[in-house]
């Protein structure tokens, strides 16, 4: 197994719980550590799952600042609590402004980052480059195929400078070439740096398990209302992470049946 060391929390979840008419969350503890490799620029990533309408998207609004939980707090580096626009977040859709061209908002993106000052362009450039998008800065999103209004996406959450990206579904309606390039970007985007956290939700449990360290099961348990984290998975624990073409490993679809047994 590559030697590790887990260090600081960079993500905490306390005691989280979200109440409509009814309660949709409850108890909900968890935190993310950072990842140290020798020797690697090594980001987390870390999958959330669950069936349909167990409360994914409310988590993921609420790790995101974009909805206050009816009780308890997600704190980020140094127990500040998290507000919105501490974090990249990265919606189904891929919204992107219509009425702008690509760079215009890759452009507006960067100058939120002050680390980027002066360099705006130079920035986006190298990153129109790796993320093939060098011919399409001057385009407008409806001019842009799925692929490419994601990487713009992704792109525009980079230049900002957050250290925590939050994906919605990012597989979703990709067809297989795409799939595997997302999945390679978003391979990339977590080796770019130590602190980089990436985390994901999603329904395509096989591909998103095969790219993270970590996965948080959100279920419910007999006789609780509101559904809480009921397991987490170690993936480099079981030696499951970092590896490439796992997805075949008789080891990993084990770990698949044990996470849909879950659900
Ligand atoms: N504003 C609201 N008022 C009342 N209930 C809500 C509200 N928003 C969501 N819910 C309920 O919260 C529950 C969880 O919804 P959520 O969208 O988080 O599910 P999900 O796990 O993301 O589902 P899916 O995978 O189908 O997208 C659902 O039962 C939903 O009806």
């Amino acid at each position: 197994m590559t030697k590790h060391t887990k260090g600081e929390v960079v993500l905490q979840v306390t005691n989280v719980a979200l109440t409509y008419d009814r309660p949709i969350l409850r108890d909900i503890n968890f935190c993310i550590k950072n990842i140290v490799r020798p020797g690697l620029s090594q980001g987390q990533v870390v999958t959330l799952i669950g069936r349909s309408g167990i409360g994914k998207t409310q988590l993921f609004k609420i790790l995101s600042g974009l909805q206050s939980p009816t009780a308890g707090q997600v704190t980020i580096h140094n127990n500040k609590p998290v507000k919105a626009g501490d974090m990249g977040v990265i919606f189904q859709n891929y919204y992107l402004f219509e009425w702008r061209t690509v760079y215009q908002s890759l452009l507006l993106a960067a100058k939120k980052n002050k680390a980027l000052f002066g360099m705006e362009k130079q920035t986006i450039e190298q990153y129109a480059e790796q993320f093939h998008l060098t011919g399409h800065l001057q385009l407008y999103p409806k001019q842009l195929s799925g692929g490419q209004r994601q990487r713009v996406s992704i792109m525009q959450q980079l230049l900002k400078g957050s250290d925590f990206i939050l994906l919605d579904e990012p597989f979703s309606g990709l067809d297989v070439c795409m799939l595997d390039k997302a999945v390679e970007l978003l391979l990339q985007v977590s080796l770019s740096d130590e602190l980089k956290t990436l985390i994901i939700v999603s329904h395509d449990i096989e591909t998103s398990v095969a790219i993270s360290d970590t996965v948080f099961i959100l279920g419910n348990e007999p006789d609780k209302a509101g559904a809480t984290i009921k397991k987490e998975i170690d993936l480099i624990e079981r030696d499951l992470a970092w590896q490439k073409d796992i997805k075949q490993e008789k080891r990993f679809l084990e770990t698949i049946s044990e996470i849909k047994n879950e659900l």
